[in-house]
Order: structure tokens, then C-alpha cells, then sequence
């Protein structure tokens, strides 16, 4: 079977600070600048989640995007959106949530609920001209 790739968007605000606990106020503020700035800031992350895998024959889906959308709002939207990612969110306590950092904690909240024969890819902005992309 052909193997095709679907997408689906999402987005979520969140505020962050990067920040390293084992450098000094310069060092941090030297190296992170204004995203350094102790009282945080945020962003619209905007989100896409591509799922590549062959089409089953009998549905026509590589995955059924309802799923994907529910596993993207359970996993992401409902813990990050409108959230203090280095407070709020467990994986940041001692990761720095940079956009790098955000889309594999990402990646794996997401694999963990495909089926492990489909290959998955996150693509995350974090303004409208920074973004990365991720696959294991
Ligand atoms: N490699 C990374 N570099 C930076 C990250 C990051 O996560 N990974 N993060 C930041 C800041 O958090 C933020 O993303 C940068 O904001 P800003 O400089 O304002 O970005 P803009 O795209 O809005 O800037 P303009 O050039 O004014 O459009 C910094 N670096
Ligand atoms: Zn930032």
C-alpha cells in the first residue's frame, strides 16, 4: 500500500522562561536575553502533528484524525494550553522549555498512543518565524 502522510494543526498559549538554575543571574540573562525575563513571558504555539503510515485498505485512513485530534487534545491542548509551562507542567520542572525541549516532550506524549507501526512528525512554532521540526 502507498504511504501517505496526514496533518493535523493545533495551538495552545502558553508562558515560559528560560532559565538554568545552575548559572548565575548574568550567564542566564546573557545567554536567554529576554526570554530570561523572571516574571516570564508567552507565546501562541501553533502545532502539527503528521502521522505517516500506508492507507488501510478497508477504511482508507492512515489513522482516523478524530483519534489523533482527541489523543493531541488529551495530551497536549488540556495540560499545556493557558499554562506556566515551567511551572504548571511536570516534564519542564527540570527541563528548559525551549521550542527544541517543547516538541519532543510532545513527540512522546503523542507516540506513546499511535500504533508503533506509524512514523510521527511534530512541528511546533513558537512565533510566527521560530519553529522547529521533530521525528524520532
Ligand atoms: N533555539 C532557540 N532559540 C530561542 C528560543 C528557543 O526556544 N530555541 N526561544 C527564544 C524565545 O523564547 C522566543 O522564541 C524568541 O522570541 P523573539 O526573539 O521575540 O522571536 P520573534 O520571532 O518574535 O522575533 P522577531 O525577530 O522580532 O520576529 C529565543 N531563542
Ligand atoms: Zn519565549
Amino acid at each position: 500500500m502507498p504511504k501517505v502522510t496526514v496533518h493535523r494543526k493545533a495551538h495552545f498559549n502558553a508562558a515560559h522562561r528560560l532559565h538554568r538554575d545552575d548559572w548565575d543571574d548574568a550567564k542566564n540573562k546573557e545567554i536567554f536575553g529576554k526570554c530570561n525575563n523572571p516574571n516570564f513571558h508567552g507565546h501562541n504555539y501553533k502545532l502539527i502533528v503528521s502521522v505517516t503510515g500506508e492507507i488501510d485498505p478497508e477504511t482508507g485512513y492512515v489513522i482516523d484524525l478524530k483519534i489523533l485530534k482527541d489523543i493531541i487534545k488529551s495530551k497536549v491542548e488540556d495540560d499545556f494550553d493557558h499554562k506556566n509551562l515551567n511551572i504548571e507542567v511536570e516534564d519542564f520542572k527540570n527541563l528548559n522549555p525551549t521550542v527544541e525541549n517543547i516538541s519532543v516532550v510532545i513527540y512522546n506524549r503523542i507516540k506513546a498512543h499511535l500504533d508503533p507501526k506509524l512514523k510521527l512528525e511534530i512541528t511546533l512554532y513558537e512565533t510566527p518565524r521560530n519553529f522547529v521540526t521533530y521525528k524520532a
